[in-house]
């Protein structure tokens, strides 16, 4: 419960900005960048659709929408989608995250502080306390929670008749909630990487709401480096503008883009540390595979779920490496791009017919 109320108080502070005020503090501005509305929303056309449908049915029938799910890697929009869809119902939003719903208490406190048509949005819904989770099947579905007093034999469940409200979750794998979590989602959106091109509209909006003078060629420089994620392409807009700013006349270019991102180190496709320790053991320690997840995680030192939901999707998008029935694969590019010599193996994985690219 204190979370939450830091949370939304975080939340109160920061719409309270303005993009100049914001200025000078990254996570304020962040916030101040974020799209108020779908129509605002660059790229996730599918979702956007859909979305929009969704609100649009529920206005129309003045109810609240159903409960919606979103997953994806870090950084895409979720927390912005959840933003969006309470102020396209002209309803509070309050925010909270898995980790900090510890006890079913804890969840009970804040469903029962909910006012009707109100949006809840958990982030990390998969990282909820087991008995949490229970509680939240009824609240979705019944809008009712069972508070239970007492322990042992004399314990009693007091039903609390809930108002009907909103359930927003979000989380980087979909496949982590259980299927009875799952199914009370009325909606599911999967928010894609974003291809290059929607990055550069990103990018190009938020110079405009920062007052940055940006070439096209630098956008696309930008954009090209941001891993598909929009938080990555303001953030690195950021970097690039201070260099513009201090070492050359304040307009970004693609020369000063490139320049900026070299110097901070931003991989020339946008490959950051975790990516390129993830190719460099996966060609170097293990020839290239098949190796598992796991054992691919421990050699770079990171969590598994770390190198699956945010070093992988990524690494298989742009082509480097391929999930096999028998484990990751590096293809051909992940050898060129660390400069090593393609073995023979590699070239015939490639072309093999039991690696699947995209699945496993
Ligand atoms: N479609 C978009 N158009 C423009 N900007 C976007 C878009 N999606 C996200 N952003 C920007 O990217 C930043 C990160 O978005 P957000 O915090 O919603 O991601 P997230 O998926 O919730 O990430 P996490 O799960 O890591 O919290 C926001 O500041 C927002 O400005």
């Amino acid at each position: 419960m204190h979370e939450d109320d830091l949370t939304r108080a975080e939340e109160d502070y920061f719409s309270s900005l303005t993009v100049a005020e914001a200025d000078g503090d990254d996570r304020a501005v962040e916030a101040a960048l974020r799209p108020k509305t779908l129509d605002e929303l660059i790229g996730q056309q599918r979702v956007r659709e859909q979305l929009s449908l969704v609100l649009e049915a529920a206005r129309q029938r003045e109810r609240a929408p159903d409960h919606v799910l979103l997953s994806g890697p870090p950084g895409l929009g979720k927390t912005t989608l959840a933003m969006i869809i309470a102020a396209e119902m002209s309803a509070p939003l309050r925010i909270t995250s898995g980790p900090a719903i510890t006890h079913a208490g804890d969840l009970a406190a804040i469903l029962s502080g909910l006012n009707e048509g109100e949006v809840l949005f958990v982030d990390e819904i998969h990282r909820m306390s087991r008995p949490a989770e229970e509680m939240l099947y009824l609240a979705m579905e019944d809008f009712r929670v069972d508070v239970v007093i007492g322990k042992g034999p004399g314990a009693t469940a007091i039903p609390i008749d809930l108002p009907p409200f909103t359930l927003v979750g979000a989380t980087t794998r979909a496949g982590l909630l259980p299927g009875p979590l799952r199914d009370r989602f009325g909606f599911t959106g999967h928010l894609e990487l974003y291809d290059p091109q929607d990055l550069e509209l990103i990018v190009r909006r938020s110079a405009g709401l920062l007052d940055v003078t940006l070439r096209d060629d630098g956008a696309a420089e930008i954009a090209g480096r941001s891993r598909g994620t929009p938080r990555i392409a303001n953030r690195l807009l950021r970097r690039v503008r201070d260099y513009a700013q201090v070492k050359a006349d304040g307009t970004v270019t693609q020369e000063v883009a490139q320049k900026a991102l070299d110097l901070y180190e931003v991989d020339p496709l946008g490959l950051d540390r975790l990516d390129l320790a993830v190719l460099d053991a996966l060609c170097r320690r293990f020839g290239g595979g098949p190796v598992g997840i796991s054992t691919l995680a421990v050699a770079v030192g990171e969590e598994r779920e770390t190198v699956e939901e945010v070093a992988e999707p990524f690494l298989v998008r742009s082509g480097f490496l391929a999930r096999t029935p028998r484990g990751r694969v590096a293809t051909p590019a992940a050898w060129e791009h660390l400069g090593l010599p393609v073995p023979a193996s590699a070239e015939a994985a490639a072309w093999s017919k039991d690696t699947l690219w995209d699945e496993a």
